[in-house]
């Protein structure tokens, strides 16, 4: 550069016509000027490129003729410079200066223009925007993964950590950046220095971490770009977490009911209109192979019309499986239904396994609270409903199927279509044959009957001689809204029985629990906020709080769990869940 200087003041520099040419085509922008009648008089190579137009065809023409959108002309008329100037050219985006040549006097003698391409750059900013984007979401991913991320650096130092990661460590983020991969370990050996040594990835490590000594298992992996290593990568699974999705799979096998149906249409009542509609309509759906929707809150029976339909059809003496989707965990329900192939993945069991739709084959399947299957599995159920086969997840095979589906919701499935929570085409293919079941306070008639009903059912099962229900108690259940529908009925009626002396035959409204409260909320329920410690920790108190608060609300809906999950503002597979943990899933609470 000092060098350039210093030839160029030394006086003893000038450039030709011919070098001046050949500056002006070695440069990346396209230059055109023309002389004061706008007819081209330089026209070098990135002008050629840019146009398409040959220089020898554009010297002596008028740039307004041959270059589109040209404003030469009008930079001539004007005086003015146009600079910065957006312009099209074919797919080309084009930023162009365009400005006066004066002589001496001022008077002006030409224009020129100068072209930049800008597609590249453009290009280039998109992409940019496009890696922010893509680091953006990849950071939103890793920040809200269950999974515990921990990346090291080659010289073997902490770079990054997720908010499960601290959560599961007890360590804030600041106290391990920068650290080493030992920094949260008790008990076994850093899997990031393990796989750094021997650039091997390792799976199922079990480690103890943090203060607490929580158990985990690892899968971590070097990370080697173009050859060279820039570190690991390790992904800690919480072992308390599975057994807890183990524990949760068990129990979801005991709410599946498998074998025939244990009700029949004997077993419902219904002496309104309304219900007496229902019924016939699912003795009608019976006879079909139809897909079937029952529709209704919370304890209406929706259950027991899908064991009776199923009871009523040409495959009553075929299984009855129901399954219910939201007491599933979401990561477990896909393997359940469908079923797995060997070695589909890890905790996979070796022999594959056969899922729920292949067990009810020849029968009847009951998805129960189908409203709270996930968008992914709900595109794999309408294959199955249109198909009639299935593929096993890590599967290639489809297995043709012979079952007849019987779907039920508490949700408005219409509106959940609406608000883009279910598919409307699935949503067609379910409700073939829709029935919706009544809540009972829109059917208080149905009262009297539907009482004497499962008062004989209670006895049976309780061995009481209960005979009736004094008008005065029944004057008290006609009052009452009943959120829980027919369930909360019957545990209304099994609270009053338990407390009945052997001797009175007649329940009175004193024998009845509280309504207006919460039918029967037990004691401990009452009173949440005992400051009491005992000793105890704080993790243990406020579970204890947690348990109370959830009995407490379920039981104050009258076991409308949907109706109690949505006063909690939790989802109803998280009060699943907590019912389940709390012990609390089979009770009446
Ligand atoms: N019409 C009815 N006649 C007799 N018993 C009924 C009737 N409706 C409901 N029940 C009884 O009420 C209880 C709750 O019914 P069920 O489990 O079928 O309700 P559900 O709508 O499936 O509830 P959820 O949506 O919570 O699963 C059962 O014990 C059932 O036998």
């Amino acid at each position: 550069m000092v060098k350039v200087r210093k030839l160029i003041t030394s006086n003893d520099w000038s450039i030709s016509s011919r070098e001046m040419q050949d500056i002006l085509n070695s440069t990346h922008d396209a230059i055109i000027a023309v002389n004061k009648k706008g007819i081209i008089i330089l026209f070098n190579t990135a002008a050629e490129r840019l146009l398409g137009i040959a220089a020898w065809k554009a010297y002596g023409e008028y740039a307004r003729d041959i270059i589109p959108g040209s404003r030469l002309h009008c930079v001539l008329e004007s005086g003015r410079p146009e600079l910065n100037q957006r312009q099209e050219i074919g797919d080309a985006c084009i930023l162009t200066n365009r400005v006066p040549v004066r002589d001496e006097d001022n008077g002006i003698v030409g224009a020129v223009a100068v072209f930049r391409d800008m597609t590249e750059i453009r290009q280039l900013a998109e992409e940019m925007t496009c890696i922010k984007e893509m680091k953006k979401l990849l950071e939103a991913i890793i920040n809200t993964s269950q999974d515990v991320i921990s990346v090291v650096d080659d010289q073997g130092k902490i770079i990054l950590v997720n908010p499960a990661y601290t959560r599961l460590i007890g360590m804030r983020k600041d106290e391990v950046m920068g650290q080493p991969p030992t920094i949260d370990i008790r008990q076994g050996e850093s899997v990031h220095l393990r796989v750094m040594q021997s650039m091997e990835a390792v799976r199922g490590v079990p480690l103890k971490v943090g203060p607490a000594s929580r158990e985990v298992i690892i899968n971590a992996a070097p990370l080697i770009v173009d050859g060279r290593l820039r570190g690991s990568v390790a992904m800690a699974h919480d072992i308390a977490e599975y057994k807890f999705l183990s524990a949760g799979l068990n129990s979801a096998h005991c709410l599946m009911n498998q074998g025939p149906a244990r009700y029949t249409f004997n077993d419902i009542v219904a002496s309104g209109s309304v219900m007496r509609a229902a019924v016939e309509n699912a003795c009608r759906a019976a006879l079909t192979p139809a897909t079937v929707l029952l529709a209704g809150e919370s304890g209406t029976g929706k259950e027991l019309f899908a064991h009776a339909i199923h009871s009523a059809s040409p495959r009553q003496y075929r299984r009855f499986i129901r399954v219910n989707c939201a007491a599933i965990p979401e990561t477990l329900l896909e393997s359940e239904l469908f079923g797995y192939e060997a070695g589909a993945f890890s905790g996979a069991l070796k022999s594959g396994k056969k899922g729920l739709f292949e067990e009810a084959d020849g029968g009847t399947l009951f998805l129960d609270e189908i409203g709270e299957i996930p968008p992914s599995l709900q595109v794999k159920l309408l294959r199955v409903l249109q198909e009639r086969e299935i593929t096993r997840v890590g599967g290639v095979r489809a297995f043709a199927l012979d079952l007849r589906i019987i779907a039920a919701t508490n949700k408005n499935l219409e509106e959940e279509v609406r608000k883009g929570n279910f598919r409307k085409d699935l949503f067609y293919r379910i409700s073939v044959l829709p029935i919706t079941i009544p809540p009972l306070r829109q059917r208080r008639g149905d009262l009297p009957e539907l009482s004497r009903h499962l008062l004989s059912k209670l006895n049976r099962e309780y061995g009481r001689s209960v005979q009736g229900i004094a008008d005065e108690a029944a004057a008290v259940l006609a009052a009452y809204n009943w959120p829980g529908n027919v369930r909360e009925l019957e545990n209304v009626l099994g609270r009053a029985l338990i407390n009945m002396q052997f001797n009175e035959y007649t329940m009175l409204a004193a024998h009845l629990p509280p309504l207006a409260t919460g039918a029967g909320v037990p004691a401990e329920c009452k009173n949440p906020a005992d400051g009491s410690a005992d000793g105890r920790t704080l993790a243990e108190i406020l579970a204890e709080a947690e348990r109370r608060a959830i009995a407490g609300v379920v039981a104050r809906y009258g076991g409308n769990r949907a109706e109690a999950a949505r006063h909690l503002n939790i989802s109803l597979r998280s009060l699943y869940y907590k019912l389940e943990k709390y012990g609390l899933s089979g009770s009446p609470v």
